[in-house]
This record gives C-alpha cells, structure tokens and sequence, in this order.
C-alpha cells in the first residue's frame, strides 16, 4: 500500500510568485531495508531526526522556494521487497513515475551496498531501453557516524557512482540535516539539467525533421 502525505499547508497554483514557473519533481528513494530511506527523507521534509520510523510506503508532497523558484518534490520513500528474488527490483511503474532516484545503502552493510549497485544498474538499463541516457541518479551512503562498523569504503562508492554516471554522498541522516538537504537540491539540479537536455535533443531532432521536410520537397519537385 503506497500512502499519499502532504507537508504543504495548502495547495498551490503551478506559477511562482514572481511569475517563474513552478518546478516539479517526482523522487523515488530506494535501497535495502533499514538503510535510512525513512530517516533521510523525513530528515529533509522536517529537519529532524526521529529515530524509528515503521515501514509504510509513503508518497510526500512537499513544497519549497529554492532561489527565485517554487519547487515541489513529490517523495516516493519507498519499501524493499522481502522476497530474496525480488530484492533488487524497481517496477515499470516506479520507472516511470520518478524524474529522480536517490539509491541508499549503509556504510556498515555491504549487501545493501550490492542491492544498490544491483538497482542502479536496472535503473540504467530500463532507462537505455526507452531511450533515456541520462536518468538523474544519486547514491548516498548513509550512517557515516557509525565509522567502527564501516564495511563499505567511501572510494568504493564513488566508484560505482562514477562508473554509472551518478551523483554520490556519503552523510549521516542521525547527525546532520545538511546532508539530506544537499542529495535533494542536488538530484534536483540534475532533474532540471535533464530535463533541458531532453529539449535541446527535441530542438535538434526538430530541425533535422524542418531541413529534411524542406529538402524533401525539393526532390519531388
Ligand atoms: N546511526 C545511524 N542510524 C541511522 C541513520 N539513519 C537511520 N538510522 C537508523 O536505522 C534504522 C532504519 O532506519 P529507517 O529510516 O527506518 O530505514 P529504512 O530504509 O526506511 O527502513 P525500511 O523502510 O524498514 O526498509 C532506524 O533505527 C534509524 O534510527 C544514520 O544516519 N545513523
């Protein structure tokens, strides 16, 4: 069961105040049980840190003003399958709800930091295959407070983040609201680069669409 809440105190139209349009942006949390899914995005919806969360599958809507512009992030903090064969899965469905994906592990677990890279490269891959490159990926490694029981290198995390083409942090949800607040905006930034990207490539299939048209014509002439 996926639950719909909503921080924002009322509905808002889709314009700024200052006329900009307002931005929109779906993000899916995903990773291992017990990683900190829940606690890093209550972390950045509340700025705090409650400890337990329980396991409901929430969507969020959440509205801010970042710089000159209204932003609304609808936050999908989403539950991993218990079934072993299912672990790893991201639906059709999740695919192509979200605009963003932020992938958590914990630095003291390395199988979830496997189920990461094992949903990241779906992700890639179910992505490539409706013809998106460049879907807006952000993995974060979470609990770096609890350094003693570290089982995941940071250099290892960059890697895979490199490797895949993603964004990486490494935070601690427990210790610091900073951290969340830099994944969102980040993936955010990424979210926005990719969407005008996506119109630059429309712009440049539309020309060659025009001039083939045009020369087209000529030939039938
Ligand atoms: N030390 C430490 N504990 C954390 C941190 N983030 C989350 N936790 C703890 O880890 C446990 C799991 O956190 P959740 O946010 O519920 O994790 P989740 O991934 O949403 O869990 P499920 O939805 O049940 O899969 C809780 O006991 C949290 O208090 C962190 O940065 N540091």
């Amino acid at each position: 069961m996926v639950v719909q809440l909503s921080t924002r105190p009322h509905q808002t139209s889709k314009m700024s105040e200052g006329n900009q349009p307002k931005v929109e942006a779906n993000i899916l949390v995903l990773g291992a049980e017990k990683v900190g899914k829940s606690a890093l995005t209550v972390r950045f919806l509340t700025r705090r840190f409650i400890g337990e969360y329980g396991d409901i599958e929430s969507i969020y809507t959440h509205s801010v003003r970042i710089g000159d512009r209204d932003v609304c992030f609808s936050i999908w903090d989403s539950v991993c399958p218990q079934a072993s064969e299912l672990q790893g899965w991201v639906s059709e469905k999740q695919l192509r709800w979200a605009d963003g994906f932020i992938l958590v592990y914990s630095i003291c677990d390395r199988s979830s930091f496997q189920l990461a890279r094992q949903q990241l490269l779906r992700i890639r891959q179910l992505k490539r295959r409706g013809g998106v490159e460049k879907a807006p990926v952000i993995l974060v490694g979470n609990k770096r407070d609890l350094q003693h029981r570290r089982a995941v290198s940071s250099e290892e995390g960059r890697l895979l983040a490199l490797s895949t083409n993603s964004g990486f942090f490494e935070i601690s949800a427990a210790e610091t609201y900073h951290g969340a607040l830099v994944v969102f905006h980040e993936l955010l930034d990424m979210v926005r680069d990719s969407r005008s990207s996506g119109k630059k490539a429309v712009g440049i299939r539309g020309i060659v669409r025009s001039m083939s048209a045009v020369f087209g014509r000529r030939r039938t002439e």
